[in-house]
């Protein structure tokens, strides 16, 4: 076996000043890395220049090969690469110039300082048309999260199309996430109202009987039909993990009386959950399945649809993430549909670590979580998840009620700011909006809030070198899992002590550049890879700016390619200095763009 480090040193222009110079980087000093991890180690010095090979690679007669993106995308023909700075997609016979914001804040504020954390934007009735999809996508939107509590089938699949749509037609690689119900306790639709209001000291029935047209006064139908007879009086009754509060006073049959002890909206199909001496009563829930036979059908559906994530809603164990990935991977043959397991039960915490190793993702879901533990646990318990993902290299969304206030107005509060704040510090993956972006009344201010927040916290603790370096322990199960993360590791670490303005991965999975999302590292990382669905997927994950590129098992010509494809764009410049790793050549190379 041959496991080389092969360091390419191309030098072709003197270094920019600003950035530390290293007098031995040049054609005639090739410089030995201190890297003494592999078995052999092969230094390489390519001298040829990078820009004449950039014709045979790129055959103007040829599809569209390179999407760029995170989560604003583009598409550029390689016939354009040369004179054409307006990138355009042809989707039929008239041209759309696309990714105007994304390659505007590439180039005015150079792509050192694009945003690293990505968005998840709950679609809801506010957000679920066209325009609004595209101005969400426009502002910065990553991931648009489906909840299968709300509406539907025919509305998400609706939306499904919409963002679809917009990816074909105007270059973005928006993900689609979809969120099954769970089979917790919930309310019901409220007859069709978008809200009730309970006051302190109302009396409420709570009813597992179901309603027709005329629900009555204070009535709230119960989905689960064990309620009235597990609930005790005394109990709390907590709606939306403690929006609301009510405690129990009588049972009559099938419904169940409550006082409002702590007034509030209530929104239809709130969870609820009840107490008995400060705790949470789960033994039912205990005995529901995670996945309800509706959930099935959901996931069907989902599967169907081609949705890249389907969120778990209370996950419980890895038994439950490992037989939905067999379900899916029966399915769907080639689809790869990720698993992101939903933190938000006591059970869940139980099996943390084995519950996210079986699974592509997770979210910390503090709305409900927050219902099944005390509050004031929620924010070490998400720093110590969002920690744990990093560790096992999977992604991490913090969700629930980062800009609550924003429903309603238009400035968020400086406790929001902060959380938000805290969140990017803690280097999430992503954030997510809820309530925000699917019934706010200003979706877009608060997409536009998590996104300067969320540039300007990175770029303050890069500045700060404040960034605890965490120990990453190995994940991989094979030898060759090992070097690949070495490499990765490695490479990071070189970005960061040589200040190179960006790292290149070439992957066909997507798996390398998790990798380096990983070590997050203080220059972005480019991340080229063949197929849009591995594009998607990747704009859940840090740092990463996805492109899809058809590329070969050259690494000299897929570099050349890139280069030029990327200078045709202003997308990067003479004299930039890159560090390169691939899936198919276990190498890095460091590399100034010809
Ligand atoms: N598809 C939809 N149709 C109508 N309203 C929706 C839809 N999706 C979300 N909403 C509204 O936005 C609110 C917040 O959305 P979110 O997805 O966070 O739901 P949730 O019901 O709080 O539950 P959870 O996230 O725990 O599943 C919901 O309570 C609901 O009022
Ligand atoms: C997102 C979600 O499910 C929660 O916060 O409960
Ligand atoms: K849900
Ligand atoms: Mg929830």
């Amino acid at each position: 076996m041959s496991q080389s480090l092969q360091l390419f040193t191309t030098y072709s222009r003197s270094r920019n000043p600003t950035v530390p110079t290293h007098s031995d980087l040049n054609p005639t000093h090739t410089r030995r890395f201190p890297v003494t991890l592999f078995p052999k180690l092969a230094l390489k010095a390519s001298l040829s220049s990078s820009s004449s090979s950039s014709s045979s690679d790129l055959d103007p007669s040829s599809s569209p090969v390179l999407v760029s993106g995170n989560g604003a995308g583009g598409v550029l023909s390689a016939a354009t690469q040369a004179y054409a700075p307006p990138v355009l997609v042809s989707s039929d016979s008239s041209s759309i110039e696309v990714d105007s914001v994304k390659e505007a804040e590439l180039k005015e504020n150079g792509f050192r300082s694009t945003r690293r954390t990505k968005l998840v934007c709950t679609i809801g009735p506010t957000t679920c048309g066209f325009e609004q999809l595209e101005a969400l996508a426009v502002g910065g939107m990553n991931v648009a999260r489906i909840n299968m509590c709300h509406g539907t089938r025919q509305w998400h699949r609706s939306v499904i199309e919409r963002v679809r749509r917009l990816n074909e037609e105007k270059g973005f690689a928006v993900a689609i996430m979809m969120d099954t119900e769970g089979s917790e306790i919930h309310m019901g639709d409220l007859g069709g109202a978008p809200s009730a209001k309970a006051e302190d000291g109302e009396i409420w029935t709570f009813s597992v009987r179901t309603f027709d047209s005329n629900q009555p006064e204070r009535t709230i139908n119960v989905n689960y039909d064990g309620f009235a007879e597990d609930v005790k009086v005394g109990d709390e009754l907590l709606v939306d993990g403690g929006m609301v509060r009510f405690e129990v006073i009588e049972k009559i049959g099938p419904d169940v009386k409550c006082k409002c002890t702590d007034p509030g909206l209530l929104l239809p199909r709130a969870n609820l959950t009840f107490w008995r001496d400060g705790s949470v009563v789960r033994e039912r829930n205990a005995m529901l399945p995670t996945i309800s036979s509706k959930d099935w059908l959901d996931i069907d559906f989902g599967i169907a649809e081609g949705v890249d994530f389907i969120a778990i809603s209370f996950v419980k164990s890895a038994e439950v993430i490992t037989h939905l990935k067999s379900y899916i991977a029966a399915r769907s043959r080639d689809s790869d549909i990720a698993v992101i397991a939903k933190i938000e039960s006591i059970d869940s915490l139980k099996n943390l670590e084995e519950i996210i190793l079986a699974s592509d993702g997770a979210m910390v879901a503090r709305g409900d979580l927050g219902a099944q533990i005390p509050l004031e646990q929620v924010p070490s318990v998400q720093q110590k998840i969002v920690q744990l993902c990093r560790q096992l290299n999977k992604p991490v969304i913090v969700a629930s009620q980062l800009l609550e206030s924003m429903i309603e107005y238009p400035t968020p509060t400086r406790a929001e700011v902060a959380d938000v704040s805290e969140a990017v510090r803690q280097r999430a993956d992503a954030l997510m909006l809820s309530g925000e972006s699917a019934m706010g009344q200003y979706p877009m201010k608060a997409l536009a809030v998590l996104r300067s927040v969320s540039v300007r916290i990175e770029k303050w603790w890069r500045e700060e070198k404040r960034h605890d370096p965490m120990e990453l322990p190995d994940i991989g199960s094979s030898y060759s899992d090992n070097i690949s993360e070495e490499i990765c590791n490695s490479a990071a670490k070189m970005a960061n002590n040589l200040g190179v303005d960006a790292l290149f991965v070439y992957t066909k999975t997507g798996h390398m550049a998790s990798l380096l999302s990983r070590s997050r590292p203080d220059c972005p990382i480019f991340a080229f890879t063949s197929t849009t669905s591995v594009r998607r997927r990747l704009n859940l994950q840090w740092g990463l700016i996805p492109f899809r590129l058809s590329f070969s098992d050259d690494m000299e010509s897929n570099l050349n390619k890139t280069f030029s494809l990327l200078k045709a764009r202003n997308l990067i410049k003479s004299g930039d200095l890159v560090i390169a790793v691939s899936d198919m050549l276990q190498s890095i190379q460091v590399m100034y763009v010809p």
